[in-house]
């Protein structure tokens, strides 16, 4: 169980978080629903570690690997798409088994045919899908996605989230995966959680 307790959070003169408390269930999929704004990717950042709050406590993540896709693709522009998955899975698989992963993850997000393709020369949603593919390939203990469907089309996107909620199931993934698509929610999420502001407030759907 990842825990957040009396969590408080302002920017500038707002305040988005004011003891705010979540718990976020080990194994699940925890859907994170809301209206632009509300403070989705901010709660992401809080539990990454990568944004201060005032006050409060997340437990349960202390050492613990995350694999994330970011709102932004953050790719390395240099490396092709192969090399970019590889860079995570590095420090602990072996080269075959390296190998085995990227290929069953790529195909997995229909791209395996663009393995050795520089990052540029791909499109916007094709950037996205390695950036989802990177973030599935490496077997963190929390997996966490922003709105990592962004660019698909829709008959791809449904191909994608069954894919996609069959391997979570197979290898156990915790998730939080925040969309404004109810659909997404819905296929790919057991705990389905709307935020609303201010401060947070969340309520199950
Ligand atoms: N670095 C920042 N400085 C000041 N205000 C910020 C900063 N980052 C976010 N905010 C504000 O905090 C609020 C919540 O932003 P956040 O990005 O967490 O929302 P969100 O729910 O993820 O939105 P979206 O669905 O559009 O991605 C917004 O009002 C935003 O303007």
């Amino acid at each position: 169980m990842i825990r957040i307790e009396g969590l408080s959070k302002s920017y500038e003169n707002i305040q988005l978080y004011k003891d705010f408390n979540i718990e976020i269930e080990e194994g699940k999929t925890t859907v994170l629903l809301g209206a632009s704004g509300s403070g989705k990717t901010t709660f992401i950042r809080m539990l990454l570690g990568i944004e201060s709050y005032e006050k409060g406590n997340i437990i349960g993540l202390e050492n613990k690997n995350i694999s994330v896709v970011f709102q932004e693709d953050r790719l390395i522009p240099w490396l092709n798409v192969s090399k970019n998955i590889e860079i995570v899975l590095k420090a602990y698989l072996e080269p075959d088994a390296i190998q085995n992963r990227i290929e069953e993850i790529l195909k997995l997000v229909e791209l395996l045919e663009y393995k050795d393709c520089e990052i540029n020369k791909l499109s916007g949603g094709m950037k996205r899908r390695v950036a989802l593919a990177r973030a599935l390939a490496y077997d963190g203990e929390l997996l966490i996605m922003d709105e990592p469907f962004k660019g698909q089309d829709y008959a791809l996107k449904l191909r994608l989230l069954e894919r996609i909620k069959i391997l979570i199931i197979k290898e156990k993934r915790t998730v939080v995966f925040v969309t404004h698509d109810m659909e997404e929610a819905s296929l790919l999420g057991d705990v389905l959680l709307k935020f609303e502001e201010r401060p947070v407030k969340f309520y199950k759907i």
